[in-house]
Parts: structure tokens; C-alpha cells; sequence
């Protein structure tokens, strides 16, 4: 599942209100004239609706993430023209996914090395890359994982218990020159992996992808249609099963930054 972000200014959204009850969250949405209105997902899919395709659309995120979300709007939102449920998304998934966050794990991370100050680097594998959660993102973590990543996960992550998901482990990778170079072959210590590219200029960091295996087969071959190399970009993001085995490529140029969040349960 890929998500990516430059779209519609989430300002413009209409006011929209709605009474259902069965609501997963509230996300606190600002319109046009600062009125303030929720932005709500259901807890469960609405299984008898066919969602709408936006693949015509250029969107910030991707157009099956909108089809896969749209299962979970109120049901007065359901009802509605798409443009008004692009909107109402889009507002949500911004929530959940600030552009300011971006920024604040660059600073944080620019502050942790120019000060020296110790950290605990996020996994065995890396030298560089901070851990997030216990500086203040476990909030935010916290809201991205239940609103955002458990209703993906649920559908696309079932097996291992995609909607259960409620630890994580959250954190930042840095590739370039003085920094990590790439990331060996390994499967994550979670259920589900998002992993989000922050920037900025690199070129080379692709993730390749050989298959998902339990810790035991972790080092069977995998078959040629397993094989798959996944391009990041600034601003998209990937989720994966924590399975799935996969290495970053060598960052060839430049300095790449991703935020990762280990999602377990
Ligand atoms: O460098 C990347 O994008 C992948 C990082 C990763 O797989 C991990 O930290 O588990
Ligand atoms: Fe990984």
C-alpha cells in the first residue's frame, strides 16, 4: 500500500457535520472561516458499499487509499458527491499525517547530532536515526496508528491482527555521507511497518522486497515474483507487513530521511 502526499489546501474544506453514533475518532477539522467541525471515521466498514474510484483524480494521497477509507465514512458522508468526500478525507488523513511533522523530526534529529546527545539509536542496524516515541511524538503515534494505520491494516493485514495493533516503536533513518549508507537484509520486529520518506535529495535507497516469512524461514530463497523494489520519494510513504523481508539499498547521493513506526500488538 503506497500513500503520498500534495494536494488540495485542507483549509477549503465545507463544514460538515454528522450524528452518527459507532465513531472511531474525533480529528478536530478547521474550515475556511475557522469553524471548527469532526472529522470521523466509522469502527467498522460499511461491507454492503461499493467505493468510488479516484484514480482520475491527482490527490495527495493515493486514490486506493481514498477507495479503502471510504468504507469507514459516517453514513450522511457516504451520501454525499465525491468531491465532498475527497475533501472530508483528505482533511483526516492530513490530521493524521501534518506536513509539520515532518519538520519537527529534522530538527529533532539535526538536534540530536549536533549536541552529541545520547540517544538510543532505533535498532541494532543502525548507527544513525533516533527513536521518537519518548520525545514527544507518542502521542501523535499513538492517534496515527489507531485512526490511520489500524483501519488499513485491518483489511489489508488481517491475519496478524491488523485492527489490534496498540504498541510502536517509532523512529527516524539517516542515509548519505557521514550517515548510514544502506540496510541490510532483515524482517522488522512488528506486525505492520509504515514507512514514510521525509526527503530531501538522494538518489539510490530503494527497499527491496523478497517475500514474506516467518523468523524460522527467514533465509529460504524467495521466488522471482516476490522480488520487488520499492523507489522512494519524498512526501510517499510505504506499509508493509513486518514479515516482509526487505533491505535498503546503498543511498548513492545526497541524504535521504525516513520516519519508520513498528506497529505490534
Ligand atoms: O531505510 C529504509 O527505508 C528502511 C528502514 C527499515 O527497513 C527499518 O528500519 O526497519
Ligand atoms: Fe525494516
Amino acid at each position: 500500500m503506497l500513500l503520498n502526499n500534495d494536494f488540495i489546501d485542507h483549509k477549503k474544506s465545507s463544514t460538515i457535520k454528522n450524528d452518527d453514533s459507532n465513531i472511531k475518532d474525533n480529528t478536530t477539522i478547521e474550515d475556511s472561516s475557522s469553524n471548527k467541525v469532526k472529522g470521523r471515521l466509522m469502527q467498522n466498514p460499511n461491507k454492503n458499499h461499493k467505493s468510488e474510484s479516484y484514480d482520475d483524480l491527482k490527490l495527495d494521497f493515493s486514490a486506493e487509499l481514498f477507495s479503502s477509507l471510504e468504507n469507514y465514512l459516517p453514513k450522511d458522508i457516504l451520501n454525499t458527491s465525491r468531491d465532498n468526500k475527497v475533501k472530508y478525507m483528505y482533511t483526516i488523513l492530513h490530521d493524521y499525517l501534518p506536513p509539520e511533522t515532518q519538520y519537527r523530526v529534522e530538527h529533532f534529529e539535526k538536534w540530536v547530532n549536533t549536541t552529541n546527545f545520547q540517544v538510543i539509536r532505533p535498532t541494532t542496524m543502525n548507527k544513525f536515526g533516533v527513536v521518537l516515541d519518548d520525545f514527544g511524538f507518542q502521542t501523535m503515534f499513538d492517534k496515527l496508528m489507531e485512526g490511520f494505520i489500524c483501519p488499513l491494516s485491518k483489511v489489508l493485514f488481517a491475519k496478524v491482527g491488523g485492527s489490534t495493533l496498540d504498541f510502536h516503536h517509532g523512529f527516524v533513518v539517516e542515509y548519505g555521507i557521514d550517515k548510514d549508507v544502506d540496510l541490510g537484509f532483515h524482517v522488522d520486529d512488528s506486525e505492520v511497518t509504515l514507512n514514510v520518506c521525509l526527503g530531501k535529495q538522494f538518489s539510490g535507497g530503494e527497499l527491496f522486497f523478497r517475500g514474506i516469512r516467518c523468523e524460522k524461514h527467514m533465509h529460504t530463497k524467495s521466488h522471482p515474483e516476490e522480488n520487488f523494489d520499492y523507489f522512494h520519494i519524498p512526501g510517499q510513504a510505504v506499509l508493509h507487513h513486518g514479515r516482509h523481508r526487505h533491505g535498503a539499498r546503498a543511498t548513492t547521493w545526497g541524504h535521504r530521511v525516513n520516519l519508520i513506526l513498528w506497529c505490534k500488538r
